[in-house]
This record gives structure tokens, sequence and C-alpha cells, in this order.
């Protein structure tokens, strides 16, 4: 029987009316093969209506997974205690023979294929299915992806319609011409406080041949959120055969002097602070996650894959975050999840206001000073609680840069993690591939609340993308470095570190301190400054970053201060070097050469350096020299 015709079986009318009117045989054959084998009680198919965004925004509620909070348009949902990351270890990706590609998690696809299969077959028993179409990027664009996304969760749904385009109009103008993106996710069986029950049958399997990606047994939206993490995988391959990238990276427009634009992307490890960052005062956030970055005429440009944001809410106090601080108490759609809900109000960790010492949040009834089973005492809400809300609703949103369908020019480009010792608050690279390969290829960061697991553990995450790697890393590092090669005017890069500390652990920096490095990248994107040359990059001077504080943040910037900041910490440089070419040594296959020249380059520097003035080098003696 063909594809429609059983459609036209499975579907009532009114829903196989609007699957109908998409030509695009190629999708009505994988609807039919899944509504048959989910088996759902009920179909539910979104077009790009208000009525139905509202439906599933209803559906939400009525099946329990979301409650109302006081606020209008606010809701709460819960993922189960033991489901609040992303679970790396039972995310993998499909490749035929289960070829072992270091530091990827990969499976053998028939064999995966059937294991989720067996796990998926009959899941939506007594449960509505919700059919979605969203697009990638910016709609009708150089940068669009169509994604079709196939639900038992009204709240991974509504979750979409925030944080994505409505990609049903796009289905129907494309038509045949669709290359899309597919996913499968069913929440599996649901306790009484309507979280995934199974967690031992949780998987996320990543089928690279078929473009499809399959989630069960989980709800956190790391692992079901098909156009976030789940495509990024997919489009990081995409990237990579067709020779541009696809990053985890924010999107944002710094201010220069005279109403100059100039936009960054920046790339640091989950909850490492991309949002934060974009959401700084005096600046203007395009994307806090995910950046797609064409070739275009020999010009880098970026764009945001989203529209919206799935924030980290920890910490957001209304000194260092005023912008989000508003924006979460303003009557404008939000999901909050895992935070704490009392009287019908959200409360999460480190808010900077006081907190009630009961009320409910991702581990139930709670009160101050429950453990859980681990002997583990719960705080009020769980470190990677998170807020969902569109862009369009924040004041600071650059909405043309947002929808613009040639994206923006890229000015520069961030790279950062946690390091507690080793680089500089801010530098800039020598050129592109000076920056590819000691910045964004050798980056490593303290693991987070992000994943399940150990935090806090220093780990190498190349472009803070390696959770999400999809191809092997040689492949991945050369296309970056090919990437520099097709530009007329590659962008500068730089590379922060927000999080060093001091012998007694105490953090070097400030919150808003990013907002000072960013003016001076804009300056130096432009020459508008000079800066200190040193054996890892450029660094600012004292008194082009003392002008910045008093300007930006109003505040008096200290010799002392820039002189603890800045040190070049030549021992902690040269251990770094030996951890990060190890790696590509000894576990990575197909290097470029040149990334190992590089490298050696940066280490004879470095040796030099530390014979002349010693281990640890002021900035002032460097810029005397
Ligand atoms: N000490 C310190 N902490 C910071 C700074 N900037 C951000 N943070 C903290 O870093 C955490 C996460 O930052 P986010 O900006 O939400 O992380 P993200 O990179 O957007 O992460 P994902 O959404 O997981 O990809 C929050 O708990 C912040 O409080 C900083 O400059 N210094
Ligand atoms: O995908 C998620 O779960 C949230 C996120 O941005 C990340 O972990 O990097
Ligand atoms: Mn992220």
């Amino acid at each position: 029987m063909d594809a429609l015709e059983k459609l036209r079986e499975l579907l009532p009318e009114e829903q196989f009316e609007k699957v109908k009117a998409i030509d695009n045989p190629e999708l009505h054959a994988f609807l039919a093969e899944w509504i048959e084998w989910l088996e759902p009680s009920k179909v539910f198919v979104c077009t790009d209506s208000e009525e139905d965004e509202q439906y599933v925004r209803w559906k939400a509620l009525y099946y329990g997974e979301e409650k109302m909070l006081e606020t209008p348009n606010h809701t709460v949902h819960y993922d189960n205690y033991y489901d609040q990351a992303r679970d790396k270890a039972n995310t993998k990706l499909l490749v035929p023979g289960g070829k072992e590609i270091p530091f990827l998690n990969t499976k053998d696809r028939d064999e995966g294929l059937k294991e989720i299969r067996e796990l998926m077959k009959g899941v939506m028993k007594g449960k509505e299915l919700f059919i979605c179409f969203f697009v990638l990027g910016p709609k009708n664009s150089i940068f669009t992806i169509p994604a079709v996304q196939l639900t038992d969760s009204a709240y991974v749904a509504h979750s979409e319609f925030i944080l994505y385009r409505k990609g049903y109009e796009e289905f129907k103008r494309l038509g045949r011409n669709a290359k899309f993106f597919r996913f499968v996710h069913s929440a599996g069986e649901l306790d009484e406080r309507k979280t995934s029950k199974n967690l031992d049958k949780r998987r996320i399997y990543i089928d690279l041949v078929d473009d499809t990606v399959y989630s069960v047994n989980t709800q956190y939206g790391g692992n079901t959120i098909g156009l976030k993490k789940l495509a990024f995988r997919l489009t990081i391959q995409k990237a990579v055969k067709e020779g541009w990238l696809s990053e985890h990276m924010f999107l944002m427009r710094v201010n220069g002097p005279n109403g100059r634009k100039t936009y960054f992307t920046g790339a640091y490890p989950s909850m490492c602070g991309k949002t934060s960052t974009a959401m700084i005062p005096w600046e203007n956030i395009v994307g806090d996650d995910l950046t797609f970055i064409l070739p275009v005429n020999g010009v880098a440009r970026g764009a945001n894959v989203e529209k919206g944001v799935f924030g980290i809410i920890q910490g957001v106090n209304p000194e260092d975050d005023p912008i989000i601080w508003k924006v979460l108490h303003s009557p404008v759609e939000i999901i909050f999840s895992n935070v704490l809900v009392k009287d019908g109000k959200p409360y999460w960790n480190e808010m900077g206001v006081e907190i009630p010492e009961e009320g409910e949040n991702h581990s139930g009834k709670w009160w101050k000073g429950k453990k859980d089973k681990e002997g583990n005492e719960i705080p009020p809400s769980h470190k990677n609680a998170r807020f969902t809300v569109s862009l369009e609703h924040f004041p600071n949103v650059d909405l043309e840069a947002l929808e613009n369908p040639c994206g923006v020019e890229v000015g520069g480009m961030i790279f950062g993690g946690r390091d507690k010792d080793t680089w500089p608050p801010v530098r800039e690279a020598f050129d592109w591939k000076h920056g590819v390969i000691t910045m964004g290829a050798s980056l490593e960061s303290e693991t987070t609340a992000a994943t399940l697991g150990k935090e806090g553990v220093r780990a190498f995450n190349p472009m803070a993308i390696l959770d999400f790697m999809s191809v092997p890393l040689g492949e991945y590092i050369e296309n970056y470095l090919r990437f520099g090669e097709k530009l007329r005017k590659a962008p500068k890069i730089f590379a922060v570190n927000y999080f060093l500390r001091d012998e007694n652990g105490n953090w070097l920096n400030h919150k808003l301190d990013k907002a000072v490095w960013l003016k001076w990248m804009e300056l130096r994107v432009h020459g508008d400054v000079d800066a200190i040359e040193t054996p890892i990059g450029y660094i600012p001077k004292y008194e082009d970053l003392a002008r910045l504080f008093k300007e930006v943040l109003n505040k008096d910037y200290s010799r002392e201060a820039y002189e603890k900041q800045f040190t070049i910490r030549v021992p902690e440089l040269l251990a770094k070097i030996e951890r990060i070419e190890k790696i590509y040594r000894e576990k990575v296959k197909e290097v470029p050469e040149e990334l190992f020249r590089v490298l050696e380059e940066e280490r004879k520097r470095l040796l030099e350096a530390r014979e002349k003035y010693g281990d640890y080098i002021s900035p002032f003696v460097l810029e005397r020299a």
C-alpha cells in the first residue's frame, strides 16, 4: 500500500489533510512507518497556526508534564531526579559495522537500530503523538534545514515551539525537494509525577546514515529536544562534508565606538558562560548556543540555529544578569524546569533573594536539609535547572541579525572554558591557524552538571564540541583549518578564561569583567588599540583595560590585578601543550601535520621566554621588551 493511503487509514480526516498537503513521499513513508510502530492512541499534526501551537501548550498542562505558575504564561516542568542532564554514556552514534572512532561513542548501526526499535515498539499506547515541523536557521535562507519531530511529550513539542522557527509552511513550499532531519522521541512510561520512569532503558541513538535521531525513556531537554543537541550531531557531519562550520557557539553583537556593530561567536563548553556572555548588558544577543557559519563570497557569515534560549537558571541574579532577571519576572511565555516552586512562584540557587525552606522541586516535595538516596543534600533547584524562552522577549535581542537570511559577518571568534590556572582572561591569536590550533583545538575545561557524572575534572574539549562530535576529530580540525583559507578576511580568533583562581581558590575576576574583554576584542578586530606580544598571542595593555574598566563598569582596575591576571604562566602553559600534543599524537587519527608544527612553535616561544624572564612573566616585562 502506498504511504499516503496508509496514513489515511491511520489518521483522522483533519490530521490526514495536514500531512497530505505536504507533497513529499519520503516524509509520508517515514510518518506511516513510525505511527504504525509507535501505536499512539491519538495523533496531532501541528501546522504553523497559532491554534496548533496553543493546542500543544494546553496538552502539556492537561497531561501534567507542565504545571501553571502564578504569573500568566509561566509553567514549570520536572524531569526525573536522575534525568537532569545529558546522558553521554547512553548517547551513541550509529555507524555501519560499529567502527570505533576515538572520543566518539559509537555503536553498530544495525544492532542499535534493532535495539531502539524494540524499545519503541508500541511505546505510545495510551498516549498522544505530536508531529511537528520546524527549521534550523532562519527560514528560506542559505542556512535553513527542515526537520520533523515525532514525540509523545507535549513538553518537548512545546519547548520546540519556543526555541525554533516553525517549518510546516516551509515543508509545503519545499515539497519533494526537502532534505529533512527526523527525530523520534518517546518519554516512555511515566511515574505519578509525570517523569520518565524507565531510566535504565534511556537511549539516544543518532543514525548518521539516515539523518534520524531516536530518543527514549528520557525527558531532559538535552536528550530529547530534537532540533537542539540531537540535530547538532547531524549538522556537524553535514558541515564537515560541505565545508562550513556548525558550532557550539553563541552569536552576539558587540557595540564599538560611533555605533560600529561587530559580531562575535563564542564556543565555551556547556555551563561555561555562553548565555551569560551573549546576555551581557551593553551588547546585543543573536543566539546563545548553536551557530552555523558559512563562507559567502570570502566572508564568514553566521546565523543562530535557534530562536530561543534553553538557559541555565542557577546564579541568575538581578546584579549580574539584569536582563535575564527582568524577562524571567515578566508575563511572557516561559517554561521553568527543575526549579523550586512555592505558592506558584519559581526559585533557584544563588538567585540573590531569600529562598523558601520548603516547596516542590526536582526531587518532589522538598524541605531544607532533605537528602537523596545517595545521602547528598538536595539543593532548592538542580544545578542544571533551566528556563526556556523565545529571544523575541529580550529587549537586547538583535532581531535584524536573528532573521537575516544571509546571517551576519563574523568579526571575531572566541574560545574559552573553565580553567583555574593556565590561560589569561583574554588574548588574541597571531592568525587563523594559530587560533584554531592553540585555542580551539587545545581547549580544556572542567566538567559541569550539564552532563551526568563527576564535576570539576579538567577534560580535553576541543572547540567546546567534544560531547557532540560526530566525525573523526582529525577531519573536523582539517575542515576548520581549510575554512579559514576560503576567506578573504578570516575572523580574528580570541581565547578567554573567566575562571582563573588564586592560590586560595578565589576567582580572579568578577562575572561582569567579560564586558571589558568584549570591548577590547571589538577594538582589536578593527585595529584600534595596540597589544602586547607574548609567546601565546597578543594580550591587552594595562592602560587600555584601565580605561575600559572605567568606561564600561565605572571601576578602577589596579595594576596589581592586571599583573596577576595577565601573568604568562609558563610551566602551566608548557604542561598543557604536553597534554594536548599527547592526545593528538596518541589518540586521534589523521591529525593535520600543521597542528603539531604550530604547537611546537608555541612551545619554542615559551621556552625562549622562560630562558629570558623566568617561569612567571609579568605583562609589564613583556611590554618593555
Ligand atoms: N565565576 C564565574 N562564573 C560564571 C561567569 N560567567 C558565567 N558563569 C557561570 O557559569 C554558569 C553557566 O553559564 P551559562 O552562560 O548559562 O552556560 P552556557 O555556556 O550557555 O551553557 P549551555 O547552555 O549548557 O551550553 C552559570 O552558573 C554562571 O553563573 C564568570 O564570568 N565567572
Ligand atoms: O543541550 C543541553 O542540554 C543544554 C545545553 O546547551 C548543553 O548541555 O550544552
Ligand atoms: Mn549548549
